[in-house]
């Protein structure tokens, strides 16, 4: 053990010193290397072949500059990336982020979740990841179209339907997606499914929108019922108001839990009746028409209070759900939400726990899914609209979700398979990362040198 945390910490210094300052990368890297590395050195043929080390290096990132036209007329600049991370088992496959926070190790932490995710999802779809730092919080609908054309004018280079399918993530939406398609036609005179998430008019499939929330739900039921379990009756805390925690609540209220939180970056609301059908309807309208701000749900619903400084976490729950962004859930909300009798967390944001909650929660052994387990339905459903589109088809609503319910199940089993330590526990984190790594290194050697 002390050998393994030994070539663990030499692992991550070799990462350090070619990734300098890039924290975020750096913290997915490690996360998976604790569990790797050790299994690693029991499989001879992944440490000849430096597999692990090779998936830490983007096959290609793309970063460029984004110039467009604000409604003042004045000329504005942002920067534009792709990382494009792995192709071993499929063309590139991820999200665009349009936040002002997007950076390099961002991405790079995105694209390298991504790999495992994808690789999880039991689809052909290698990882990648991309986006700006273009706030589109505050700009007219004109603004975003311009800027998604600019973008998508260098991005186009560098995609295709057979090499790198984008979709959305933080600040792309239904509505980004169309501009940046719309672009993309434009300029290629080509009518293909280079993107998901489209409309359902021009290629888009059913129960995509729904798919992350739904599939975080679809994998919590499946850990508790695993162990004997289940999700009826929960209080729950959900954090964030956009595309993955509305339908986490919607599938939790379907499922006859009683979420009691959301959030965005102004602060949470804690509604202790629990939401139902009309008050999520009214965050739904809220959020996604008239892009206001949480807040204006307390104004709506009595009895429910708006706090600005406390997370979802500081609440007595039995499950709780990050679905906002990366590290959003400290060391001190982790231990508060088990000092409160919390029994589970899953993740439906991509690293929203902190290393150090991470550690203290794997500790204590209370239930726990990683995000690229837990959050894998968005994009497995987007191979499902990608499949779609091959076909020249559209499946039903019954038919995507039944899909998107059997991935969900197969990516828990897997887990269980490679992760289970004892009888009542299994290491999720661990049974992904191992389950993720074995499809994608084995295409990788298979494919030689490259
Ligand atoms: N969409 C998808 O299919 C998938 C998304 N994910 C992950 O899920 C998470 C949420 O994505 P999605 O719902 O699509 O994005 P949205 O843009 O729809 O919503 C993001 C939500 O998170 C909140 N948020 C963002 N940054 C912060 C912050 N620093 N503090 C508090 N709240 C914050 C936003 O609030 P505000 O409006 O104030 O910024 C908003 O409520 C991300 O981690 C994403 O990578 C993972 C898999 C698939
Ligand atoms: O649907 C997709 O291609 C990407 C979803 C995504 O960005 C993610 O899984 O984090």
């Amino acid at each position: 053990m002390a050998n393994h945390s030994k070539k663990v910490d030499e692992f991550i210094q070799r990462i350090s010193q070619r990734n300098p300052h890039e924290k975020e990368f750096i913290q997915a890297v490690k996360e998976v290397a604790e569990t790797i590395v050790p299994f690693i050195e029991d499989n001879p043929k992944y440490k000849q072949t430096n597999v692990l080390e090779t998936m830490c290096e983007p096959e290609r990132v793309v970063m460029f500059r984004v110039p467009w036209v604000n409604d003042q007329n004045q000329v504005q600049i942002n920067r534009g990336y792709r990382v494009q991370m792995n192709s071993a088992i499929g063309p590139y496959k991820g999200g665009l982020r349009f936040h002002p926070s997007v950076n390099l190790s961002i991405l790079k932490f995105l694209a390298f979740e991504q790999v495992f995710k994808n690789s999880l999802t039991t689809l052909p779809l290698g990882g990648g990841k991309g986006g700006s730092d273009f706030d589109p919080k505050g700009k007219s609908n004109g603004e975003v179209m311009r800027f998604c054309q600019s973008f998508m004018t260098e991005l186009s280079k560098h995609i295709g339907g057979f090499t790198d399918i984008p979709a959305g993530d933080i600040g792309v939406g239904g509505r980004e997606i169309g501009f940046l398609f719309g672009q993309y036609k434009r300029l290629r005179n080509e009518f293909t499914g280079v993107l998901t998430g489209k409309g359902l008019q021009y290629g888009g499939s059913l129960i995509r929108t729904e798919a992350t929330g739904y599939g975080v739900v679809y994998f919590s039921k499946e850990v508790l019922e695993t162990h004997g379990n289940s999700l009826e009756g929960k209080v729950c805390a959900v954090s964030g108001s956009g595309n993955v925690a509305q339908y986490t609540i919607e599938k939790l209220l379907e499922l006859g839990a009683k979420p009691v939180t959301v959030s965005d970056s102004g602060g949470c609301i804690y509604d202790k009746e629990g939401f139902n059908e009309e008050k999520l309807a009214f965050i739904k309208e809220l959020k996604n028409e008239k892009r206001g701000r949480i807040s204006e749900y307390a104004d709506q619903f009595k009895g429910s209070e708006f706090h600005a400084d406390v997370t979802p976490w500081n609440f007595k729950v039995d499950l709780a759900y990050p679905c906002a962004t990366q590290n959003e859930l400290p060391l001190e909300d982790a231990q508060l939400l088990v000092k409160n009798g919390c029994i589970g967390v899953f993740e439906g944001a991509n690293m929203p726990t902190t290393d150090e909650a991470l550690t203290f929660i794997r500790e204590k052994k209370i239930f726990f899914s990683p995000g690229k387990a837990s959050n894998a339905g968005g994009v497995a459903t987007s191979g499902l609209e990608m499949s779609q589109n091959s076909q020249r088809l559209y499946w039903t609503r019954d038919e995507v979700d039944y899909r998107l319910k059997m991935i969900m199940k197969s990516i828990h089993n897997n887990c269980e398979e490679y992760g289970r330590e004892s009888k009542n526990y299994v290491d999720y984190v661990k049974g992904a990362n191992i389950a993720g790594f074995v499809k994608v290194a084995d295409a990788m050697i298979a494919q030689g040198v490259v």
